[in-house]
């Protein structure tokens, strides 16, 4: 396959650059500035790589500075300490490309006002109005057209965001965040506030689209079932400050599907990671 044999040539080229995702010694002190008191040592010497095409999810106990670690895979937030590189590149750099980067929150942003075709070019119309996209926007209309069909909303381009269920309007948000067709996405608690059933739909969603267009996903979530089901590995957050207190790698068959769920070694990953949170707490 074309994929591996250019992968190989990146890591004959620079071992760094196979690593699409790398937290190299990374600190991160809110109000470092501040007097001592006033400080919060969010996360602490934090070093992990993702694979280019890996799904890593990240779980650990609330405040443990899950979303503070994407922030700053995002160019959000700059570390304390330590670096954050995407493809090999310093994020907060200037030479660091935010087109590389999707990003997805838990609450869908779509703007009420716009059409569902509307809101997903709305990341390239703001971009193209500040003048950093030359390509035409008719290109970004076909995609547009795609990304619905991908994510299951062909038909949809024309209607508005409260006509959508909450399901929808996130894989809206999905289709926003690859209109750049970047390689990363990066996904806080994406589908937290969908009913269980909704989440367990979009979660097959979530992995036929990752098969599809072969993203490196950073997958930040409460739920250890749903770590367990998406992911390749599992990283496992202590207690703030947060630090990385074990990789579960999951060996479960891909493609993954509704038996997955009722398989002996999903039940196995399972029980164990439940088990390794409460002895964290
Ligand atoms: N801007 C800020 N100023 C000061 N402290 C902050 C700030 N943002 C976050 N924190 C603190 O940093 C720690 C990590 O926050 P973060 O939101 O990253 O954790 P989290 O694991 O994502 O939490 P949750 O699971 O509840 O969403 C928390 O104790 C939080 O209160």
């Amino acid at each position: 396959m074309n994929n591996k044999i250019e992968q190989q040539s990146r890591t004959d080229d620079a071992e760094s650059v196979d690593h699409t995702i790398s937290f190299d010694s990374v600190d991160k002190v809110y109000g470092a500035d501040a007097v001592a008191e006033e400080s919060v040592v969010a996360l602490q010497d934090i070093d992990l790589d993702v694979e280019r095409g890996e799904f890593v999810s990240v779980v650990g106990p609330s405040g443990c500075g899950k979303t503070t670690l994407l922030h700053m895979a995002a160019g959000i937030l700059e570390p304390t300490d330590g670096s954050v590189q995407i493809n090999g590149v310093d994020v907060q750099s200037s030479q660091h490309e935010r087109k590389e980067v999707g990003l997805v929150f838990q609450h869908p942003v779509a703007l009420e006002w716009r059409t569902v075709r509307k809101n997903i070019m709305l990341p390239v119309q703001i971009l193209k109005e500040n003048g950093a996209i030359d390509k035409d926007m008719s290109h970004y209309e076909d995609r547009a057209d795609e990304l619905l069909s991908l994510v299951g909303l062909e038909g949809f381009g024309d209607a508005y965001p409260n006509e959508l269920s909450g399901g929808m309007q996130q894989r809206v948000t999905i289709s926003q965040s690859l209109i750049y067709n970047p390689s990363v996405l990066l996904m806080d608690e994406p589908f937290g506030s969908l009913d269980a059933m909704t989440k367990d739909e979009l979660n097959l969603e979530l992995l036929r689209i990752w098969r599809e267009t072969e993203k490196t996903i950073l997958f930040i979530t409460h739920d250890l079932d749903e770590a367990v089901f998406l992911s390749d590995r599992v990283v496992v957050l202590s207690p703030r400050p947060g630090e990385v207190a074990d990789v579960i790698d999951i060996d479960l068959d891909r493609p993954r599907g509704e038996d997955t769920r009722g398989s002996t070694r999903f039940v196995e990953l399972s029980a164990e990671l439940h088990q390794y949170f409460k002895s964290l707490q």
